[in-house]
């Protein structure tokens, strides 16, 4: 077991950061939120909310806050990343040798184009003396944050890590379980993004509860077939940082990915979509990053193809959906096939 008061910082105050770090505040871990911002660190300080990602959240007055990225990450032994993905490369850039020697946990669910490269690959370039893990699963911030119940999946090659992360973070509402493929936990927190996106639509739409049964169950065939491609786990898409995520983030108005999706499904543009917004929305980044790679792969991704076919090539709906649905009619349940291929590539 490692010391439960661990010195903990996270480096992102949006929405999930925020909620990370005032979980552990609540525990009593010795925890520092770093963000850029400095009216709203002095917000956090004084009144005990983030008023610009988590207004009417009471954070626990025992979070420190700082604008300092320096000495935040020398005061910590572990450090959680959730910075979007947009600018996680920068940031690292600025950081990467402090974090020598550090427990690094990235929870930012996204790709690195060019490249196709995961954000704890991007930490493995940018600070390469650091131990790296992943953390994903069915992780609303917001649920979160009002202290509903959930479980969430760390991921990494060293066990201590797994084991560190557990012990700072589980709680009486939060479940940790640990995985080695951390290859795959992170994909499925990126992929399901993209079809977190597709759900909303089919919302906006008004189809029916078995088409989005079908849109969900597809969409998670579609995904394992794409990162068993890419070495990854099959079995890992059937835990929490798959299949759990992909469920919540398709079924719920909460996720921002999902939101972009009912507002394009409402008639909006993409750009007016995501300006509402006002958050980080990921899976639309990732739906041009991974069409490419699932052509360059030659993997077939049908919905993946639809969704971009209709935001960036301005294909009409009717006429995807069409397309979709008269598409050849393969196997239902691909997991045997899965499990027979070659073991999990090095990554
Ligand atoms: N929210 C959620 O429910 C969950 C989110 N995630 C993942 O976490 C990651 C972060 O998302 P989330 O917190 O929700 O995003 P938000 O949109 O809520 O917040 C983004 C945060 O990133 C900060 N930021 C942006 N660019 C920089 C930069 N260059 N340097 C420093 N800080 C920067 C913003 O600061 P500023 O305000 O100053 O621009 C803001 O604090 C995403 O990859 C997301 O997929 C994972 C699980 C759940
Ligand atoms: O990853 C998430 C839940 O696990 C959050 O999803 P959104 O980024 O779509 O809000």
């Amino acid at each position: 077991m490692t010391d439960s008061k661990a010195a903990v910082c996270v480096l992102g105050g949006g929405s999930f950061g925020t909620t990370l770090a005032n979980l552990m505040a609540c525990e009593g871990q010795n925890v520092t939120l770093w963000l850029r911002d400095q009216d709203v660190a002095d917000h956090i300080r004084t009144q005990h909310e983030n008023p610009r990602y988590l207004p009417g959240y009471k954070l626990d007055a025992r979070l420190q806050v700082s604008t300092d990225i320096e000495a935040t990450i020398a005061a910590a032994d572990l450090v959680f990343l959730a910075i979007p993905s947009g600018a996680f490369r920068s940031v690292l850039q600025e950081v990467g040798p402090s974090l020598a020697g550090k427990q690094v946990v990235s929870t930012t669910k996204g790709i690195e184009q060019p490249g196709f490269l995961m954000m704890s690959q991007i930490v493995e370039q940018e600070a390469p003396q650091a131990k790296v893990a992943v953390l994903s699963g069915p992780n609303l911030a917001k649920e979160m944050a009002a202290g509903e119940l959930t479980a969430t999946v760390i991921a990494s090659e060293d066990e201590a890590l797994c084991n560190a992360v557990q012990d700072v973070l589980g709680s009486k509402n939060l479940r940790v379980y640990a995985s080695q493929d951390r290859y795959g936990v992170e994909l499925g927190g990126a992929l399901k993004n993209v079809y977190a996106i597709i759900s909303g639509m089919a919302v906006a739409l008004g189809m029916g509860e078995n088409t989005k049964s079908m849109l969900i169950t597809r969409a998670l065939a579609e995904m394992t077939r794409f990162a068993v491609h890419m070495g990854a786990n099959p079995l890992t898409f059937l835990g929490l940082a798959g299949v759990g995520d992909l469920i919540v983030t398709c079924m719920s108005p909460q996720s921002r990915n999902f939101r972009v999706g009912h507002a394009l499904g409402k008639g909006e543009t993409l750009e007016e979509g995501v300006a509402r917004l006002g958050q980080v929305a990921e899976g639309v980044n990732t739906l041009k990053t991974l069409k490419q790679k699932a052509d360059e792969e030659g993997v077939y991704m049908p919905l993946v193809a639809g969704l971009h076919a209709i935001v960036f090539e301005q294909q009409p709906l009717g006429q995807v959906i069409g397309k979709l649905m008269s598409a050849e009619q393969k196997h239902d349940v691909e997991f045997s096939a899965f499990m027979s291929c070659t073991p999990i590539k090095e990554q």
